[in-house]
């Protein structure tokens, strides 16, 4: 919808007085920020000087612990406005180039009064604060922005829904205070807004969305309700963005009360951490916490193990050749990552209340101080009714109180005597003065001989004892690793817990290799979550109450026994899960076969799934090609962003190719698309691609221990690509030989869906059939 030139010239004169406005408050706030800072310098520096130091008597006593408080508490409420006074110029900065995005005329019902309201990344208030110039983006009222059109609308707040009618709903593009463009427009965040967005070049580093979020975006974004929201959406479809947005809501609407070191985010690999890094930031906001499950894994396990990690087992899994290994190993992940293993870990715990539980014997110096049969029969001792890890518990104590009747006796052991002969003269004050400090500085210590030896004596054996208490006090005795072990070495106990007579497929061999592996000390992936989940039933499990919110990203890649793993880590968090399933590229994917299984985990009462079927990210070429892959790809909606179709070379001789992809990468360049990537499937491919081409163009190798993307060609495997984007992607070789198990057409499918302008397929020899089955007229093929 047009806006006539007046409408524009007083919109712009508006920007003119808001923009001026934002420009004083920035003169204002830097120079309160310049004093602040000053006064606290200064505060720190003579804090001494002010406070009355006077320890003679009690009532001097207590005036220095006055004059202290009142001395910090000047200083701490001058660092409080200090860190105000930089947030409020913090957001102001933002505020000054585009001070909003869009705004709409709302008149509430009954109210006569037609309230024009702008929305902008933050509120902005005039200068007597009592009319609001910019509303937050986040603020109830401007949810009508992204899910009202013009017409009878309402919207809630926290004293209840306003009712009312929408008159004007209208969109600017505001560049450094200059409007570039400015609309009205109807329900949806106007297409042509989008197609400016999207039509630009990719960044190494994602961008935020308020100015465009969609309806449907929107409600995943303000959800509140559901202790577990599940979003299903296509590539592209904004999962990711959404999902910052509303870590950025959250912040806002809980302002008082959430931190953002209170939400945690889960990555699909570290790089993925920096390319999001930057979007909350850009908002206003302190980045939330970010991790991988594997950086966790290794955290707890790491110490004990040799971890194979996610990417290793990638690697593995897409070995070309399908030897009878790869089977084994493929049916040791689908039967380790199921539900059902779930359930014989839970049922072994059940099964251990009462018998088979294992301990490791506490020893020292060669001599047994406890050992597993003693334990096993104290543990068993217990009352029956008592939980698990709570007779761990009381283990633990009983075994500390053991260990002290051990020390005592054993300070008369000769070995001691001769630990004290030997102590140097440094040693010995060493000793003199710690021993003192222990016995709270009584003078008389070491009067007599015969004190003196016990006191050292003392001493020398509790130190020697340190690494056994504290072995006992981390609960190092139970035998995690010998009742995991036990699964795999004993088929009747398998048996019980699982409920069933017959055994996995390939149990055998699963088991030889996993009962091995345990031997040399190697854990596998699909081993460690379960392993941690029965030593975490067993001994208690660690939490992590501090955190609120934790987001897992690209869902679909995680086991059940994960998810149900983290639920248990963080007790009191809302959990909002995105994923895919048509871009659950590991083994273990397969799995979760649907999104509502998640529903399980918390239960359908506390579940809201919200689907997002429409893909903004590649152009309607692009998302035409890669949906035809899927099974159910004609319910993904492209959004109608107009290219090329994508192209798939076919080339028999490897150096022909080369030189292809170097002219074609060359040619990209010179058009101006600046951030490519050439996409291999494994590592190993990925590293031969760079030798041959890297001294004929400026290529990033990217392998999973590099920390951040960088501009430009990049060589990475496909396991890396997952989450991020490019302005065009290169399929080294999307040839037949190399993508045509069907375990693999989800990978495919993945790392075609990074492009977003253009995709070019080349292919050594014949083309993978994922590409043929979807239709000549979807492609151009090139001989
Ligand atoms: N409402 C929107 N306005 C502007 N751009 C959007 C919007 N929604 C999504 N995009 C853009 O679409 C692209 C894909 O978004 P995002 O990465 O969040 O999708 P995703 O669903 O997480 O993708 P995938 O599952 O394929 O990794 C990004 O460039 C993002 O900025």
């Amino acid at each position: 919808m047009g806006t006539s030139d007046q409408e524009w010239r007083d919109e712009q004169h508006r920007v003119d007085e808001v923009t001026t406005k934002v420009t004083r408050r920035i003169e204002k706030l830097q120079r309160e920020v310049g004093t602040v800072r000053g006064d606290v310098v200064d505060l720190r520096k003579e804090f001494w000087d002010e406070v009355r130091v006077n320890f003679s008597s009690s009532d001097d006593l207590g005036e220095t612990s006055t004059s202290l408080r009142q001395q910090s508490q000047v200083l701490s409420e001058r660092e409080r406005s200090h860190l105000q006074s930089s947030e409020s110029l913090k957001k102001m900065k933002l505020l000054v180039r585009s001070p909003y995005f869009g705004r709409i005329d709302f008149e509430e019902d009954g109210s006569n009064n037609n309230e024009t309201i702008y929305l902008g990344i933050a509120s902005l208030l005039d200068d007597d604060d009592e009319e609001f110039l910019v509303y937050d983006w986040r603020a109830p009222v401007s949810s009508l922005y992204y899910d009202g059109a013009p017409g009878p609308t309402s919207y809630d707040t926290p004293m209840g829904e306003i009712n009312g009618e929408m008159k004007l709903k209208r969109q600017f593009v505001i560049r450094n205070a200059q409007i570039d463009v400015m609309f009205d427009t109807g329900v949806t965040i106007g297409d042509e807004l989008l197609q400016q967005v999207l039509s630009h070049s990719a960044d190494n580093q994602m961008k935020s969305i308020v100015a465009t979020i969609q309806k449907e975006q929107n409600a995943v974004i303000r959800n509140d309700k559901s202790r577990m929201l599940v979003v299903q959406g296509s590539a592209g479809s904004g999962k990711t963005s959404a999902a910052l947005q509303r870590v950025a809501y959250l912040l806002y609407k809980y302002r008082a009360i959430l931190k953002a070191d209170q939400v945690l985010l889960f990555s699909p690999n570290p790089l993925f951490n920096s390319y999001v890094s930057s979007v909350l930031p850009e908002l206003g906001e302190e980045n939330m916490q970010q991790t991988t499950f594997q950086a966790y894994l290794d955290f707890r396990l790491a110490k004990e193990f040799e971890l194979e990690d996610i990417f290793t087992q990638m690697e593995t899994m897409l070995q070309t050749d399908e030897g009878h290994s790869l089977e084994v190993k493929r049916a040791s992940i689908n039967f380790k990552s199921s539900p059902a293993y779930i359930e014989v870990i839970t049922r072994y715990k059940g099964y251990l209340e009462s018998r088979g539980m294992m301990f490791r014997p506490i020893q020292f110096q060669g001599r047994m101080i406890i050992s597993s049969d003693t334990m096993k029969e104290k543990f068993y001792s217990f009352e029956p009714s008592v939980e698990l890890a709570n007779r761990i518990e009381l283990m633990r104590e009983w075994m500390l109180k053991e260990l002290s009747v051990f020390a005592k006796k054993e300070r008369e052991a000769a070995w001691v005597d001769n630990q004290i002969d030997l102590l140097s003269a440094d040693e010995y004050q060493k000793a003199y003065t710690h021993v003192r400090r222990k016995q709270h500085k009584k003078k008389d210590t070491f009067d007599d001989y015969e004190k003196e030896r016990d006191l050292l004596a003392r001493m020398i054996v509790n130190e020697w004892l340190k690494p056994v208490r504290k072995w006992i006090k981390r609960k190092r005795f139970v035998d995690a690793k010998g009742l995991y072990r036990e699964l795999f070495l004993n088929n009747e106990l398998l048996q019980v817990v699982s409920g069933q007579s017959s055994l996995p497929v390939f149990w055998d061999e699963i088991s030889e290799i996993t009962v091995a592996d345990l031997k040399k000390g190697k854990l596998s992936y699909e081993d460690a979550t379960p392993y941690l989940y029965l030593q975490e039933l067993v001994k208690g499990f660690q939490t992590n109450s501090a955190i609120r919110y934790v987001f897992i990203d690209e869902v679909q890649d995680y086991a059940p026994f994960q998810l149900e793993y983290l639920k248990r880590l963080f007790p009191r968090a809302r959990m909002t899960a995105l994923g895919d399933l048509n871009q659950g590229i590991y083994a273990h994917a397969s799995v979760l076969d649907s999104m509502e299984s998640l529903q399980q985990l918390y239960g359908p009462q506390q579940t809201e799934v919200i689907s997002l079927i429409r893909s903004y990210r590649s152009t309607y070429e692009i998302v035409d090609f890669t949906r035809s892959m899927m099974p159910g790809g004609e319910r993904i909606v492209p959004f109608n962003r107009q290219g090329d179709k994508p192209i798939v070379v076919i080339e028999t001789d490897r150096d022909q190719l080369h030189q292809k992809i170097i002219e074609d990468i060359k040619a990209l360049n010179d058009q101006g698309y600046e951030h490519t990537a050439i996409i291999c499937k494994t590592l190993m491919e990925s590293e031969q691609v760079y030798e041959a081409l890297k001294d004929h163009l400026t290529l990033k190798k990217v392998t999973k221990t590099t920390p951040s993307f960088v501009k430009g060609t990049l060589v990475i495997p496909s396991y890396l690509a997952k989450g991020v984007e490019f302005d065009a992607v290169i399929i080294y070789n999307a040839s037949n030989e190399l993508y045509a198990r069907e375990s693999e057409r989800k990978l495919f499918y993945t790392v075609c869906t990074r492009a977003m302008h253009l995709l070019h397929m080349y292919s050594l020899g014949e083309p993978s059939h994922f590409i043929t089955d979807v239709g000549s007229e979807k492609y151009v093929l090139i001989n």
